[in-house]
C-alpha cells in the first residue's frame, strides 16, 4: 500500500489529450504522489462518459463522478486539482471560472489565447491563493531538466537557436470543423505547435539573463483549400543583444499525412528539430520536440575537446511512460504542499507575448471574441 499523499484530480472535457494524460498518470509508481481521478465533466452523454472511463482503464471508475456541467463540477466537485483540455480558445473561459471556485489548475497549453487573457488569470490566481500552471509538460521532462541545469551553463553565451515543430496533422480528410482547422476553436499552427518551438528557444536564449528578446521578424503561410486563412507555415525570428532565434512551425509539412495523427509523432526524422549553437558547443535535440529521450552535443574549442576538433556526445533521457505525468507532480507538490503560486509564470507570459508579437506582424486573426479579455 503506498504511504505517498492522495492528490484527486477533476477531468474539465474527455479529450484526446485527457486519453493520453490520465493514463500516464493514474498508478504512475514513479509518481511522488498517489493520483486519483474523482471527477470528470463532458459535454459527451453519459452513456458515452462510462465507456470513455473504461478504455482508460481508470481504476475505480465507478466511483468517479461525472458531471454534465463542468460549471456544476467547478462549483460542486470535491477534488485537488482541475485538470482543463477543453480546445484553447475556451481555455480563459474555463480557467477563469476554476480559479472563481477557488480551484487550483492545471490547463492545457496554449494557457490561453493571448498574453492579457493569461494575466488575468494570473491576477485571479493570485488573489485567491491558488495554483495556476500551464501545461506545458515538454519543460519538465528529464532530457529538458538535464539541457537546462547541467549542459547550458556549461557550453558558453547562446548565440543562435533553430527550434522547429512541424509534422503533418492536417490531411485532405481532416474536417474544417476539426479545432486543427476551425477558427473559432482557436486553429492555427502557431498557438497549437508554436508554443513549443518557442519554449525551446526561450530554454535557451533566457537560459543567461541576457536581456528581452524581441520578436524581429514573423510571417505565416495557411493551409491551402481551408477557409479562414488557418495559419500553418509559420516563420519568427528572435532577437536579443547578441543572440538571435529561427522559430519554425508547420501543420502541414513534412511527411506524410497517411498515418494515423499521433503515430506522425513517432516518425524518425534525420534532423534535429532543434539547435542550439553556443560560443563552446552545438546542442541538438531530435524530433519530436514535445517529448526528446535524447540530446546530441558536438563540443568544440573547449576542455571536451582533442585538440581543439569536434567531440560528439549522446544523452540519453529516458522518459517514464509518455511523459505528461511529470507536470502533474510539479503542480501536485505545490498544492498538496499548500502553496499558492503561477508555475512558470515568467515562461507562459514570455511565449504567449511572443505569439501576440508574431499574430500581429503576420495577420494571423481569429473571431474577436476569441481574443477578449
Ligand atoms: N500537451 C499535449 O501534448 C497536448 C495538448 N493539447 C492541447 O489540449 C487541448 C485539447 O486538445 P485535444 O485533446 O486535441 O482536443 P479534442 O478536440 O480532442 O478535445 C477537446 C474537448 O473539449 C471539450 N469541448 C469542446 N467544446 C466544448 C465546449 N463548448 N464546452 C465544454 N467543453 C468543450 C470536448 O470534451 P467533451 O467531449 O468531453 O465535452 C472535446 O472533446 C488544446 O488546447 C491542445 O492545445 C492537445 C494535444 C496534445
Ligand atoms: O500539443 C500538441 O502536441 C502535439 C500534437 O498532439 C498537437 O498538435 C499539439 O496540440
Amino acid at each position: 500500500m503506498s504511504d505517498r499523499k492522495v492528490c484527486r484530480w477533476a477531468a474539465l472535457s474527455l479529450s484526446n489529450i485527457a486519453s493520453v494524460f490520465f493514463p500516464d498518470l493514474l498508478g504512475r509508481e514513479q509518481s511522488s504522489f498517489e493520483h486519483k481521478l474523482v471527477a470528470v465533466s463532458s459535454t459527451k452523454s453519459q452513456d458515452a462518459v462510462k465507456p470513455w472511463l473504461n478504455t482508460q482503464s481508470v481504476p475505480n471508475a465507478e466511483s468517479i463522478t461525472i458531471f454534465s456541467s463542468w460549471e456544476q463540477m467547478l462549483e460542486k466537485g470535491d477534488f485537488d486539482i482541475v485538470y482543463i483540455s477543453s480546445p484553447h480558445s475556451l481555455h480563459f473561459q474555463h480557467v477563469m471560472k476554476a480559479l472563481s471556485c477557488n480551484r487550483s489548475v492545471l490547463v492545457e497549453k496554449p494557457a490561453t489565447m493571448n498574453a492579457a487573457q493569461y494575466e488575468h488569470c494570473i491576477d485571479l490566481a493570485t488573489e485567491k491563493k491558488l495554483v495556476l500552471m500551464e501545461a506545458m509538460w515538454t519543460r519538465y521532462l528529464p532530457a529538458t531538466q538535464f539541457l537546462t541545469n547541467t549542459l547550458l551553463p556549461k557550453v558558453g553565451p547562446v548565440r543562435r537557436v533553430f527550434a522547429d515543430f512541424s509534422f503533418p496533422i492536417v490531411s485532405p480528410e481532416m474536417s474544417h470543423d476539426s479545432r486543427f482547422l476551425d477558427k473559432g476553436a482557436g486553429a492555427g499552427s502557431l498557438l497549437d505547435q508554436g508554443c513549443y518551438a518557442l519554449t525551446w528557444a526561450d530554454l535557451a536564449l533566457n537560459s543567461q539573463a541576457v536581456g528581452e528578446t524581441k520578436v524581429l521578424h514573423s510571417s505565416s503561410m495557411s493551409v491551402p483549400g481551408v477557409p479562414g486563412e488557418v495559419d500553418d507555415i509559420n516563420t519568427i525570428i528572435l532577437g536579443q543583444a547578441s543572440a538571435t532565434g529561427i522559430v519554425t512551425t508547420s501543420m502541414t509539412l513534412p511527411g506524410s499525412s497517411q498515418v494515423p495523427f499521433y503515430k506522425r509523432l513517432q516518425a524518425k526524422k534525420q534532423a534535429p528539430s532543434v539547435r542550439i549553437e553556443t560560443e563552446k558547443a552545438t546542442i541538438a535535440i531530435p524530433f519530436p520536440p514535445i517529448r526528446p529521450e535524447e540530446i546530441q552535443v558536438t563540443w568544440y574549442g573547449s576542455a571536451e575537446t582533442k585538440d581543439g576538433l569536434e567531440v560528439d556526445e549522446v544523452f540519453k533521457k529516458p522518459i517514464d511512460g509518455w511523459g505528461i505525468w511529470y507536470q502533474a507532480d510539479v503542480i501536485a507538490s505545490s498544492v498538496m504542499g499548500g502553496h499558492s503560486e503561477i508555475i512558470g509564470a515568467d515562461e507562459s507570459l514570455r511565449i504567449l507575448r511572443w505569439m501576440d508579437a508574431a499574430r500581429s506582424l503576420a495577420g494571423i486573426r481569429y473571431p474577436k471574441e476569441l481574443d477578449s479579455v
